[in-house]
């Protein structure tokens, strides 16, 4: 999976090219909890167990697990935010807990749910700063901003205070941050969480061009399923500190037996579809009807025949969320 064909694709290429490499990583936090008057209690939290994998330069790889799994505590390792309890660790060749500062100058970081902007200045001024801490020389900061501006469409946004953004332009001006510097790692944490469709769609198509003429490499931690199915070829699941599946989402939708749900709205109300098994109707409300169907298979031919046999006035397809995929797939394994 990380050899991508330079020199004779001899062992010491493949490694060479593991841009990022985590090897047998633990986390282990000492919690301590009031339990009494004076009383404390000292409790360890295995945040990552014995975590390994790599990923090669140009690779964008999707980094999902239930809430808790230890997604963030990998991430803060790979920046240096945090050192790791045991194992080793690499991104570019650099340790990132001794050398966190050489290694800022190659990594991005965007954290949806927390901007790394300056809250009460105008975004540009945000940018400036970044100029000054990165020492990003004049020439390539103007081309990188120009592009990202452009990209982005934050043009007309420079000039606004940061607090006055919606989520969405607020999302576009982080990643734009975090980009200013030529990074050759970005680490997402949750890019699309919390913005409208249109927004998703804008984030999604920006990131697919950082990929395709970038080769930037990236790893992405997201809820939806739709930012993997859209972005990533290749998908990582962790729970409880530990790899459960590393494989394309359609692998992970077969281990998992996940289904997709067609919602389907008819012109009146009618007696449940017949659709062609493993499609299944597994509900109805009024002229409106859900049929589940496996996520590993194309809604295509299932809406064109239902489309041409019933009156539909319209669909729509939702994913299957990650917990409830992860959930199946240890009901598979238990019962394997
Ligand atoms: N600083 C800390 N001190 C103690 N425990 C921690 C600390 N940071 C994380 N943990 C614990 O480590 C485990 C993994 O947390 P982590 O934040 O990495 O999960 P996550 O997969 O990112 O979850 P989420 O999707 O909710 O962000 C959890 O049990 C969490 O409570």
């Amino acid at each position: 999976m990380t050899e991508t064909g330079t020199g004779n694709g001899t062992v010491t290429d493949t490694v060479a090219d593991a841009f990022i490499e985590v090897d047998r990583v633990e986390k282990v936090f000492d919690v301590r909890r009031r339990t009494g008057f004076l009383k404390r209690e000292r409790r360890q939290v295995r945040a990552v167990d014995a975590l390994s994998f790599t990923v090669a330069r140009g690779e964008m790889v999707g980094y999902i697990g239930p809430n808790g799994a230890g997604k963030s505590t990998t991430i803060k390792m790979l920046t240096g935010i945090l050192t790791p309890s045991g194992g080793r660790l690499r991104v570019a060749g650099i340790d990132p807990a001794r050398e966190r500062t050489r290694l800022a100058h190659r990594i991005g970081v965007v954290f949806g749910q927390r901007t790394t902007l300056w809250w009460d200045l105008p975004l540009i001024d945000s940018y400036r700063l970044a100029h000054r801490m990165y020492r990003i020389p004049d020439a390539r900061y103007r081309e990188n901003l120009d592009r990202l501006v452009e990209l982005l469409d934050l043009g007309a946004l420079l000039d606004v205070p940061v607090r006055q953004l919606s989520l969405g332009q607020r999302m576009r001006g982080d990643i734009a941050a975090a980009l200013l510097h030529d990074p050759e790692v970005l680490y997402l944490d949750e890019p699309t969480i919390g913005l409208d469709v249109v927004s998703k769609a804008r984030v999604r198509e920006f990131l697919r061009g950082l990929r395709d003429e970038r080769g930037t490499t990236v790893l992405l931690t997201t809820h939806d399923l739709q930012d993997i199915e859209q972005l990533c070829s290749r998908v990582m699941v962790i729970d409880h500190g530990r790899l459960m599946y590393d494989g394309p989402l359609a692998g992970l939708h077969e281990a998992g037996e996940s289904e997709r749900t067609l919602v389907l709205d008819l012109e009146r109300e009618l007696p449940p579809v017949d659709a062609p098994p493993p499609a299944r109707v597994v509900r109805v409300e009024g002229p409106r009807q859900w049929l589940a169907f496996p996520a590993s298979a194309s809604a295509a031919p299932l809406v064109a025949r239902l489309a041409a046999e019933y009156p539909l006035v319209d669909l729509s397809v939702r994913e299957p969320d990650i917990e409830a995929v992860i959930a199946r797939m240890y009901e598979e394994r238990a019962s394997a």
